[in-house]
């Protein structure tokens, strides 16, 4: 249900409504953005969310395991129809990985689709390594769903370290095939999403050996089971990886190959070829194309990030409106737990975070768009920026979502914990993306080798590219002059980031001087570099944030510029706050004005209050898609709880045969 009648609404979520006092629908826009996007969204969302609304007849998280997964593959067949018979058709095949399509998912189902990385991976992975003759043979078919698809890059025994793959992949002329083989128990892969049960075909990266020469890991499609019977072919031994934190029902696999055949044609050739005498040749200028789905993915996850933040903070607030506690002042009614400064602390981070991300994730977006243009062209410098742009924001992103959605759910008390609320199912999921596609860790120090670089050529007076060009005023090496402006706080994150880029690159210099090896050196540095790393993208959201703020609230109704950048604001003030320590180091701020700052922020938190519910409205969430007994529009909060407790399959007889086979002779000493 969404939106329901007026008459059926909380009163406190009634008033808080009227109390908003900005245009809603203008925030929908730009979060979205742009008008046309929303009314796509919602167009997609009409077609697909009338199906859903009668899909589960029972709560998943009732269902034991196999239930739930079988339940999840019903229910994927259902959306894959529409996606490709109705949804396509309204959004074009480059919006695979559109908002629209993404939150409709989303309203069919609380965990994860086993179809998730066909269309997350296996379908962007055929369009940007095949060539456009494979293409012309395997999308339809994976379009058309007559085929589905995982992909299985990682294995047991290593993520990370793709260089560090073991299964082989060795050319053989005579036949003209590849021989696919998992050499050691490590080479297994493991965890790919739709792996385990319900993929009939696999990306899978492998070593590639041709000639007796190894020339690195490479993307292979593997038809790894019968498309009628569904059995694994011989030389194939595939499963499921067990139990896990959450995505219990995306159907995580392991593979493993014994002597296994696939033809010359299932090599994708886009970036690298083996002609049929076993000669590799390379065709891509640049050594990691072939890593090209990880940069696509990473990009859509800082997106991903800020949704499910939104969802999060959407459920919260609203919660926080209906919920009274406490009697702070005698004889006065219990306040709504959002009036409380400590709450508002809790929750309007989390909004403006959403915001944050959302607007970043849509410039980085833009910025792929452009790299992949210029890539058409057969250009590729600019793709080192975008792997060390893409690398911090996918970490820091899902790291901040991730830390604020169990924010989130400790600002519902007890009520957050229920599964009914959605907050614990959003955190188990969003916690995972912190990790796949590039671990926090890992990913930061990508892009640090990208900073400690750029602050080499800073100092030798190089022209920089666009996302580090901030480094050239701070090769001067004094402190920045603190002022709590925008502009003023913006450059402040600047010279944090800068002094601690200067300060790893100083470090790994004297290192080395003194006989330390590069690599030791660049170890032993790695904690401060991973810091300077995430100072550094904190610093590029503040300034991409503030500066899509002001690009895309210049045409809007004044109320609205004033309370997108109120929260832009909050968000800088906020940082500001957290980093004091580094803000004393590198910038001039003494602790009057860090006072001063405090103020600000409370007071940032006192102007947002009032249009604290109408800022989540604006994320637009229907409560198909949102799933929570706490965040549903009409603010119904104890009367849903009431009724999905009463769901309960321990609500279903007054007393469980456990009494009469263990309690009762316990009780009278027959046991
Ligand atoms: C729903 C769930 C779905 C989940 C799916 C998954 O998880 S799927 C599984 C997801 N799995 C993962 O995400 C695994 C994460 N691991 C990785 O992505 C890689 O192993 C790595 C990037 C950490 C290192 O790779 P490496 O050992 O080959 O490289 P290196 O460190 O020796 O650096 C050499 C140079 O290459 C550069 N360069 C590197 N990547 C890129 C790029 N994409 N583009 C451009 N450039 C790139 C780098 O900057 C450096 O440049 P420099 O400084 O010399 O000028
Ligand atoms: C829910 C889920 C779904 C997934 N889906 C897929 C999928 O569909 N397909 C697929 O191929 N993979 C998938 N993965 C795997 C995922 O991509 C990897 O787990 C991820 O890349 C991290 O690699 P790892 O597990 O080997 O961790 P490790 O690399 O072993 O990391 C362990 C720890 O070591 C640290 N570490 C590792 N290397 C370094 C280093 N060089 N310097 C400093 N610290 C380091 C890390 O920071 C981390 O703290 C999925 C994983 C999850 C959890």
């Amino acid at each position: 249900m969404t939106k329901g009648t007026q008459a059926d609404v909380n009163p406190d979520l009634k008033k808080e409504r009227l109390k908003c006092n900005f245009n809603i629908q203008e925030v929908t826009f730009i979060i979205d953005g742009g008008k046309d996007k929303t009314l796509q969204r919602k167009k997609i969302e009409d077609v697909a969310l009338n199906i859903a609304a009668s899909i589960d007849e029972v709560p998943e998280e009732c269902l034991n395991l196999k239930e739930r997964y079988d339940n999840a593959v019903r229910k994927s067949c259902v959306y894959s129809n529409i996606v490709k018979n109705e949804l396509l058709e309204i959004t074009g095949l480059e919006a695979l990985g559109s908002p629209g399509l993404r939150r409709t998912a989303d309203a069919f189902f609380k965990d994860v689709s086993p179809f998730m990385l066909h269309l997350g991976m296996f379908v962007p992975t055929i369009i940007g390594q095949c060539t456009p003759e494979q293409q012309a043979h395997w999308l339809p078919k994976a379009l058309e769903m007559q085929i589905i698809g995982a992909y299985a890059q990682t294995e047991l025994g290593h993520g990370t370290f793709i260089r560090g793959l073991e299964t082989t992949a060795t050319y053989d002329p005579a036949t003209e095939e590849f021989v696919l083989h998992s050499p050691t128990l490590t080479s297994t892969k493991w965890w790919a999403g739709g792996l385990g049960n319900t993929a009939n075909h696999c990306i899978v990266v492998a070593q590639l050996y041709t000639k007796g020469q190894c020339h690195g890991t490479h993307p292979f499609i593997v038809p790894i089971r019968d498309l009628d019977t569904h059995e694994p072919f011989p030389g194939v031994k595939v499963g499921d990886v067990g139990i896990r934190m959450g995505f219990n029902t995306a159907d995580n696999g392991f593979l493993r190959f014994n002597q296994y055949r696939i033809p010359r044609e299932n090599m994708m050739m886009k970036n690298a070829k083996v002609m049929k005498d076993g000669t590799y040749v390379k065709v891509a200028r640049h050594e990691k194309l072939t890593y090209g789905t990880m940069v696509f993915v990473r990009v859509t996850l800082v997106m991903e990030a800020a949704f499910n933040l939104a969802k999060a903070a959407t459920i919260a607030v609203r919660y926080s409106a209906v919920r009274r506690q406490s009697q702070p002042k005698p004889g006065e009614p219990e306040p709504q737990i959002l009036d409380y400064p400590t709450q508002q602390h809790k929750l309007f981070i989390c909004i403006a975070t959403a915001h944050a991300l959302q607007l970043t994730g849509l410039w980085l977006w833009r910025t792929f768009e452009a790299v992949l243009a210029d890539m058409r062209k057969g250009d590729t410098d600019s793709l080192p920026e975008l792997h060390a742009l893409s690398s911090c924001l996918k970490a820091v992103s899902t790291s901040d979502s991730a830390a604020l959605i169990e924010q989130c759910r400790f600002a519902c008390g007890g009520h957050g914990y229920m599964l009914s609320s959605n907050l614990p199912l959003l955190y188990s999921f969003v916690t995972a993306t912190r990790t796949y596609e590039g671990d926090y860790t890992v990913l930061l120090l990508q892009t640090a080798r990208f900073l400690v670089k750029a602050w080499e050529q800073a100092e030798s007076g190089k022209v920089l590219t666009p996302t580090v060009a901030y480094l050239a005023c701070a090769a001067a090496k004094e402190k920045v002059v603190w002022s709590d402006s925008v502009d003023g706080m913006i450059r402040s994150f600047q010279a944090v980031a800068a002094g601690k880029i200067a300060a790893c690159a100083e470090n790994i210099k004297r290192l080395t001087k003194t006989g330390t090896s590069l690599e030791d050196a660049w170890q032993l540095s790695t904690v401060r570099l991973v810091a300077a790393s995430e100072a550094h993208c904190r610093a590029m959201i503040c300034q991409a944030y503030w500066h899509e703020v002001t690009r895309l609230t210049a045409s809007c109704s004044a109320s609205v510029k004033i309370v997108m950048e109120q929260l832009a604001t909050l968000y800088l003030v906020y940082w500001a706050l957290e980093t004091t320590g580094d803000l004393l180091r590198y910038s001039t701020i003494c602790e009057s004005e860090l006072n001063k700052l405090q103020l600000k922020y409370e007071e940032l938190l006192a102007l947002i209050r009032p249009n604290a519910v109408g800022l989540v409205d604006a994320f637009d969430f229907r409560d198909e898609i949102l799933h929570s007994t706490l965040g549903a529009y009409d603010g119904r909060v104890y009367e849903r709880l009431m009724e999905e407790a009463l769901k309960s399959p321990l609500n279903e007889t007054s007393v469980q045969s456990s009494f009469h086979k263990y309690i009762r002779p316990l009780a009278k000493g027959k046991l």
